[in-house]
C-alpha cells in the first residue's frame, strides 16, 4: 500500500490533498498519508497475525505505549522522513521491522521515490531490489563518509550536542558528513558501502529497527554511542562498515547530556 501512495502519479496530489500536522518541535511533521499509511499496513497485518504486537510511530504518537516483548512485534515507521515528504525532498521510506523475544528476525526499508527496497532477514544477507549488498569495510575513520540527523529537536541543548558532534568529527578529519533526513535510508547507505558510517542520537526504535538489520546482514557493526552493545530502544546508534570505525565515531560523539534532556521530555 505504501508503494501505491509513494509511487503513483498523482504522489504530489496526495501531498496537497492532506493535512500538515505538529508534534513534537516546528520540524516534527506529521500528514495524514503518515497515519493512512500505518493503519493500513496495522490492519492488512493483523488481519494475517491477530496475536501480534505493534510498535507504530502515529500509533504512539497517538498515545500507544512504545514497549518492546518477547511477543512477535511489527515495528513501523510509516513515512520515515515525513519533512522531506511534504517539502517533496526525495529522500521518503517506509520502514517495518519484524521481532520475536527482541530480537529483529527481518527488516524492510522501501526509499518510495528512489524506488529502492532494502530488505534482510537475520542470517540470510542483505539485499537492494534483489542485489547483495556489503558495506565498505573501511577501517581507518579518516577515509569516511559518515551519515548522521540533525534531528527535529530545536533546543539549545539538542542542538549543541548535535553541532558539536559533527564539528569533531569534521576535526578529525573524516571526509565527509550527509544527512539525508531520514534515519531508516540514511543508515541503508552504510549497507551499500556508499558510507561507511552512520550515527544519531534521539531516534526511535521504528526510525532504524529495520536498517540495523541490513546494516548487520551487510557485514557490517551496530553499537551504542557510547561503544556499548546496542539496544534499539536506547535512542542511540553508530552503524558502520567495521568496528574500528564504529570505535573511533564511539569516541567522537558525546550523547549524555542531550539524552538527559530527552527522558524527560519524550517517550
Ligand atoms: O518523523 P519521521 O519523518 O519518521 O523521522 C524522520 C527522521 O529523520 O527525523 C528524526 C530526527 O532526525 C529521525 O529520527 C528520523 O529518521
Ligand atoms: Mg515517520
Ligand atoms: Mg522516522
Amino acid at each position: 500500500n505504501a508503494h501505491i501512495i509513494c509511487r503513483t502519479r498523482d504522489f504530489c496530489f496526495v501531498l496537497n490533498s492532506k493535512e500538515v500536522r505538529l508534534k513534537s518541535s516546528p520540524a516534527d511533521l506529521v500528514t495524514e498519508t503518515d497515519q493512512q499509511v500505518e493503519k493500513m499496513l496495522i490492519s492488512a497485518i493483523r488481519r494475517k497475525y491477530p496475536q501480534h504486537r505493534f510498535i507504530g510511530e502515529e500509533s504512539v504518537a497517538a498515545g500507544e505505549a512504545v514497549e518492546l516483548t518477547d511477543s512477535p512485534t511489527w515495528i513501523i515507521d510509516p513515512i520515515d522522513g515525513t519533512v522531506n515528504f511534504v517539502h517533496r525532498f526525495p529522500f521518503v521510506a517506509v520502514s517495518i521491522a519484524f521481532t520475536v523475544n527482541k530480537q529483529t528476525e527481518f527488516g524492510i526499508v522501501y526509499s518510495c521515490v528512489e524506488d529502492k527496497l532494502f530488505h534482510a532477514q537475520r542470517g540470510r544477507g542483505a539485499y537492494l531490489n534483489g542485489k547483495p549488498l556489503c558495506v565498505s569495510g573501511q577501517t581507518d575513520i579518516h577515509r569516511c563518509v559518515v551519515v548522521t540527523e540533525i534531528g527535529a529537536e530545536r533546543d539549545d541543548l539538542a542542538l549543541s550536542t548535535m553541532t558539536s558532534n559533527i564539528c569533531r568529527l569534521l576535526r578529525l578529519p573524516v571526509q565527509g558528513v550527509r544527512a539525508l533526513g531520514t534515519a531508516a535510508v540514511d543508515m541503508c547507505q552504510v549497507a551499500t558501502g556508499g558510507a561507511d558510517a552512520y550515527y544519531h542520537i534521539g531516534m526511535h526504535c521504528w526510525d532504524i529497527a529495520a536498517s540495523t538489520i541490513i546494516v548487520l546482514e551487510a557485514g557490517g557493526v551496530v553499537m551504542d554511542t557510547d561503544g556499548s552493545e546496542f539496544d534499539m530502544m536506547s535512542r542511540k546508534v553508530i552503524a558502520a562498515s567495521s568496528s574500528a570505525v564504529a570505535n573511533g565515531i564511539a569516541q567522537v560523539v558525546q550523547a549524555d547530556s542531550f539524552l538527559g534532556d530527552f527522558s524527560r521530555n519524550r517517550a
